[in-house]
């Protein structure tokens, strides 16, 4: 490396802002181009190391940055593109990266134009790969800022923010009416969903929220971060998306029973089944997440017997009153709070993960007592891994059979409630007055029970 190069690498983490600019692009092109989740990337202990060298303040900006910049790839590709004279070499990942921070802050984030275009250029001019581009950086990012009040309405109309695959699938799952709304669903940030132990209306009250139809408390902004909220040190609550407190309460009344909850972690349903009087047993799989499950648990006053096993492999001493199999997913219908998503995750994963899905639900039938209640479900949209998956599941096996939800079950689920009896929910749902209110987890649940 050439001494003047050595000196500006050196020279660049030193000006203000710089740093968290370069994680960004750094986990930006570790997502988009070797699919890393982003949770892990930006994890406070186990992240990416640029990540964890930042200061909180600089850490909350480069996650800001980066959903932002996921939510709206499209968009934010359109608008540079419309900047170049001819398209970025298919190498350029770097420059493509930078331009896209930079784009993203200009557009959407309430960082200062000219601060966001001058760390662009800084950026472009610290890396070898990109320094002879820094004039580009500059033009493209200023023209992008100088337009933005007549282009983006226009990007924003025309794109629908997700890779083709994505938006394909949901089309042929939903038709385009409602693939369309939940395309558009996923451009907006989901409100944070508590479920409380009692009286939710005096937390709705509390946190400046609204009780939904389904019991959950629903708060659109927080006025704290959750760890300093009132009642997190007493577990009062949990914080858990309205939609994922379905398949457990779809197991009906548990108190008393013995009850299996089957790749359990971090432990929402386990809490919602051991609050409802159940005698739990959680097991995952993973030891870090039932780490994470029993200091949940610890937090709320509950408790549940934990087992880390393969849920494929694993042969309690005895059959079970009824099971919930959370089984694990592509997260396609977690897409508001994950925006990674559409962009680490293919078809094939589907795939894979509902081949697996169907042996896990083979093995979990296999633990319940004659008569006994199954709940499986997962926060996928692709029918691939719910309704198709236990259709064909159930096709063959004599072991359990299919258990309609009803409609009226659980108060203000009706509209959830396919003609089949399938739990369906997706972000379209829950329309509400406030669109920063409304909408759902994507979420599959079916009953099953045992052949006595
Ligand atoms: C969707 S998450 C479960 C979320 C959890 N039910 C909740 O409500 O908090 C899926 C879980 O399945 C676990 N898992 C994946 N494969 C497994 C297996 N073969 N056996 C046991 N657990 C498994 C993962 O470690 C992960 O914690």
């Amino acid at each position: 490396m050439s001494k003047s190069l050595r000196e500006t690498k050196a020279a660049a983490p030193s000006i203000p802002g710089l740093p968290a600019r370069m994680a960004a692009a750094r986990l930006l092109a570790a997502v988009v181009d070797a699919r890393t989740p982003l949770d892990g990337l930006t994890d406070a202990e186990h992240g990416h190391p640029q990540f964890r060298a930042l200061e909180p303040r600089d850490r909350a900006l480069v996650r800001a940055i980066l959903v932002t910049a996921l939510r709206h790839r499209r968009t934010v590709e359109a608008l540079v593109a419309a900047r170049l004279r001819s398209p970025l070499p298919a190498n350029a990942t770097t420059l493509s990266h930078i331009l896209h921070v930079g784009a993203t802050q200009v557009l959407f984030l309430d960082v200062p134009d000219s601060a966001a275009v001058d760390l662009a250029v800084s950026h472009a001019k610290a890396d070898p790969r990109t320094a002879r581009f820094a004039g580009l950086v500059n033009a493209v990012l200023r023209a992008i800022a100088r337009d933005k009040a007549a282009d983006l309405p226009k990007a924003l109309a025309a794109t629908e923010d997700a890779p083709e695959w994505f938006s394909a699938r949901l089309r042929a799952a939903y038709g385009s009416e409602l693939a369309e709304k939940i395309l558009a669903a996923h451009r907006l940030e989901s409100p944070t969903d508590f479920t409380v132990k009692s009286d939710p209306r005096r937390w709705a009250q509390e946190f400046g929220g609204i009780v939904l139809p389904t019991g959950s408390v629903r708060v659109g902004r927080l006025p704290a971060p959750v760890p300093e909220l009132p009642g997190y040190d007493d577990g009062a609550w949990w914080v858990q998306d309205a939609a994922a407190t379905l398949p457990a309460r779809l197991l009906g009344a548990v108190e008393g029973l013995r009850v299996a909850d089957l790749c359990a972690a971090p432990g929402g349903k386990t809490a919602q089944l051991a609050a409802a009087g159940a005698i739990v047993t959680a097991v995952d799989s993973s030891r870090s997440r039932l780490a994470r499950l029993q200091t949940n648990l610890d937090r709320l006053g509950l408790e549940a017997a934990i087992v880390q096993a393969d849920v494929l492999a694993w042969r309690p001493d005895a059959p079970f009153d009824a099971i919930l199999l959370d089984a694990p997913c592509s997260s396609t219908g977690t897409v508001r709070r994950h925006p990674d998503v559409p962009w680490t995750k293919s078809p094939a994963d589907i795939e894979k993960l509902a081949d697996l899905q169907r042996r896990l639900l083979d093995a979990a039938v296999r633990l319940l007592n004659p008569g006994g209640k199954l709940v499986f479900s997962n926060c996928s949209l692709d029918p691939l891994e719910g309704e198709e998956m236990v259709r064909g599941f159930l096709a063959e096996t004599d072991v359990v059979a299919f258990d309609p939800i009803r409609p009226d079950e659980i108060p203000g689920t009706d509209g959830f409630v396919t003609p089949e009896g399938f739990l369906r929910t997706t972000p379209a749902d829950l329309v509400l007055p406030d669109a920063a209110l409304s909408g759902l987890d994507g979420f599959f649940a079916a009953r099953l029970r045992a052949v006595a």
